[in-house]
């Protein structure tokens, strides 16, 4: 048996910081409901997005959607209806037009939960990559992002007694740590966390919520279309991982967005990098804190490992086994 002296001496410290992490974890817990809220989503004709509004309205939200001009938006309406039998609002407009952004939510009236989902990714070497289409990732991910709560923002303050709102950004694991094939993609989303950390703090006197929601591979109309133009390399690093499926990820998203949870992981790997890159990102649990202190140490080790990993098999796929060739004079 332990000494009792000894088992004392390694819990009281753990109880003591449990007990500091309960006095000063912000902001506090909070949840939002979605039954009859007005639920928006861009991006919600396809994949990710349209799964997420079909569990929206499946839990008696009131649903809009946002996407670009296609028959796509026609598609997921009905899908909804039909499945459901709640009405959903369509809007089409471009998210890189502000003025046209602007129109939708001004037509959409007062919403209490605003998901950010749209995006685009092609993955590519940043040489063979031509600056349209890393301006094409930055312009619909980030500034399109800003576009959307600029618009829908003002809205959405002067919401009066309907109860906590709710802006759920759609970034990914690209957006939690850079991987190879992803500069312009990994840029975008990085930017968004730096968006929501800051936002956060301008809305919380508003009853707003920032939800930041990092979703892995996911099987969608975009990821296919997107494995068969990618290299080969990206493809391979990628299949260690699995892909989810869209509603997996939806239901995650959603129960974070319900929980006001700042940062969303959507998988195992999603929750290990949520505890590597916790930095400065508010908590609001003050369990999650406790285990982000308690592992600093060893997720940064598990982290060093998985770079390991990673620079071996880039190494190695360029045919050198030793790591970087050393040129001798
Ligand atoms: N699938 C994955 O592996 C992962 C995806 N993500 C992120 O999840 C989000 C959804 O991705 P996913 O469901 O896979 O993608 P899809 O390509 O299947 O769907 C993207 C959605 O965004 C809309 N959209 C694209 N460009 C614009 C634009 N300029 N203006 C308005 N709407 C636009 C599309 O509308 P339209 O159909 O009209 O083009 C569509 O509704 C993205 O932000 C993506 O970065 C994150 C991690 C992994
Ligand atoms: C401490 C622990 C560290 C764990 C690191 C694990 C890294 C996982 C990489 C998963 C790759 C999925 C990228 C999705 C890219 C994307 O968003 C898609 N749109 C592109 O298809």
């Amino acid at each position: 048996m332990a000494d009792p002296n000894f088992s004392f001496l390694l819990i009281l410290p753990l109880a003591l910081l449990l007990l500091l992490l309960y006095f000063i974890f912000r902001p506090r817990p909070t949840t939002i409901p979605i039954k009859n809220r007005h639920v928006f989503i861009t991006g919600g004709s396809s994949g990710i997005g349209l799964a997420l509004a079909h569990l929206a309205a499946s839990e008696g939200a009131k649903v809009s959607i946002l996407a670009l001009p296609f028959d796509k938006l026609e598609e997921a309406k009905n899908y909804i209806q039909l499945s459901t039998g709640i009405d959903v609002a369509v809007f089409a407009a471009d998210v890189r037009d502000y003025d046209a952004v602007s129109k939708a939510f001004e037509a959409a009236g007062p919403i209490d939960v605003l998901v950010v989902n749209q995006g685009v990714f092609v993955g590519r070497e940043l040489e063979k990559q031509g600056l349209d289409e890393v301006r094409f990732m930055v312009d619909v991910n980030l500034m399109g992002s800003f576009n959307v709560i600029k618009a829908a923002l003002p809205g959405m303050k002067d919401r009066k007694d309907r109860g906590p709102g709710s802006i759920a950004l759609m970034s990914s694991v690209a957006g939690q740590a850079g991987i190879y094939g992803y500069t312009a993609y990994s840029a975008s989303k990085f930017g968004l966390r730096g968006l929501a950390e800051a936002l956060q703090q301008e809305v919380i006197i508003d009853d707003i919520h920032v939800s930041l929601i990092f979703p892995s591979a996911t099987d969608t109309p975009g990821h296919t279309k997107e494995t068969k133009t990618r290299p080969q390399l990206i493809n391979t690093i990628m299949e260690t991982y699995g892909t989810m499926k869209a509603e997996e990820v939806a239901k995650k998203a959603l129960d974070g967005i319900k929980s006001a949870s700042f940062i969303v992981p959507c998988n195992f790997v999603g929750l290990l990098l949520s505890i590597a890159t916790a930095g400065l990102s508010p908590q609001r649990s003050f369990i999650m804190a406790f285990v982000e202190v308690a592992t600093a140490g060893i997720i940064r080790i598990i982290a060093l490992g998985f770079q390991w990993n990673w620079y071996t098999y880039i190494h190695k796929w360029h045919g050198q086994n030793k790591g970087p060739k050393v040129l001798v004079a």
